[in-house]
């Protein structure tokens, strides 16, 4: 309790006060002036001990790393489906991030896969275990390249924002997180402006992005992706086989060299400035059904497992000929219920 010693012996004082003191020896200056200052040492008690009083206020840095760590782990294992090497992988880069205080760079950590697979829904899981507000935070920062990047002939006035923005958000919050959605529509260069950022500099005009972290989704190179899930099928290996080395390099790769990326021959990779391209796999028939039943579940409704089955038969699934994959991952599903039940 040693942390109330202070504030709380402060308000004390200051409630009791008139009863200890005998009423006639108190002139009312010096009771004004020791109730201001009882407040006044209460309020500094409060103030400086920042855990207390960012239990009540969002603070940068709010929750305690390891306990950050703790929270991925656990909510990536028991919500997200079929994707093996993503939890493992983010998982292992921002528990080791997180609790490195020497960092070199701050973290960049680029996810690719087919629509649908859970790359937003895991940048929500690590924006939430890193602050309570998730992506509501603010230190927490979305940026999505058809909505905040749309004209090609803007470039270089997003260059201009984008180095600021990040510049001045990380001024104020060095464990500030960033995430980039729809890098296969930024205008390629542009996330370039932010290599200085990336790399390996304590300082820059006096600001540190060591602790910050950089999130970059994309559906570039999600053919390949898929093209190392059906081969391991077809020669009738399990997709828990599949191992990072499996698609990590083939797939920087395709990044690099896919025009329609925003990491066309970027830098950032050239550089080797993005620390894991980690690859959502295509999900299957049995993962719709695991999101379906979620999303029943969090409605409130008992799972009829018939009008389950139906749905996830609605869905459509891909290549032609095996039909192993769902051509949408887990989107639409929320919608698909709503046919179904009556809300
Ligand atoms: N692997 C998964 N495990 C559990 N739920 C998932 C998974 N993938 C998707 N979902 C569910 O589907 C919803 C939509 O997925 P999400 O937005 O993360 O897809 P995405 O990969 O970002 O797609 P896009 O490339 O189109 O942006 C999620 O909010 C989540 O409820």
């Amino acid at each position: 309790m040693k942390l109330w010693r202070g504030p709380l012996r402060a308000a004390l004082a200051l409630v009791l006060l008139p009863f200890l003191t005998p009423a006639s020896a108190v002139e009312p200056i010096s009771l004004g002036l020791a109730i201001a200052g009882a407040a006044a040492s209460a309020l500094t008690g409060f103030i400086s001990y920042p855990r207390l009083y960012c239990y009540f206020r969002e603070c940068c840095l709010q929750k305690h790393d390891r306990r950050a760590a703790a929270a991925l782990q656990e909510d990536l294992d028991k919500k997200l489906f079929g994707q093996h090497l993503v939890s493992r992988v983010i998982v292992k880069a921002v528990k080791g991030f997180l609790n490195n205080s020497n960092a070199k760079k701050p973290l960049a950590l680029s996810l690719h896969g087919w629509t649908g697979t859970g790359k937003n829904f895991v940048s929500k899981i690590v924006a939430e275990s890193i602050y309570k507000r998730g992506l509501q935070s603010k230190y927490v920062h979305q940026f999505v390249a058809t909505l905040h990047f749309p004209h090609a002939h803007s470039i270089n006035l997003y260059k201009d924002q984008l180095q600021s923005w990040i510049r001045g958000n990380v001024s104020i919050c060095p464990r500030s997180l960033f995430i980039f959605d729809e890098m296969d529509k930024m205008h390629a260069g542009l996330i370039d402006s932010i290599k200085p950022f990336l790399d390996y500099y304590e300082f820059l005009d006096g600001v540190s992005y060591q602790q910050a972290i950089f999130i970059f989704l994309s559906n570039a190179g999600a053919e390949k992706i898929t093209e190392v899930a059906l081969d391991f099928w077809r020669n009738g290996r399990t997709r828990e086989d599949i191992q990072l080395s499996d698609i990590q390099n083939a797939l920087s790769v395709s990044v690099f060299n896919n025009k329609n990326s925003g990491f066309w021959h970027s830098t950032l990779i050239d550089r080797n400035l993005i620390d894991y391209f980690v690859p959502f796999l295509p999900l299957e028939y049995k993962h719709v059904k695991m999101c379906i039943r979620v999303e029943i579940k969090s409605r409130g409704y008992a799972v009829d497992e018939d009008i389950l089955t139906r749905i996830a038969d609605e869905m459509t699934y891909f290549p032609r000929e095996e039909r192993i994959y769902s051509d949408k991952g887990c989107k639409t599903v929320d919608a698909k219920l709503d046919y179904y039940y009556d809300f």
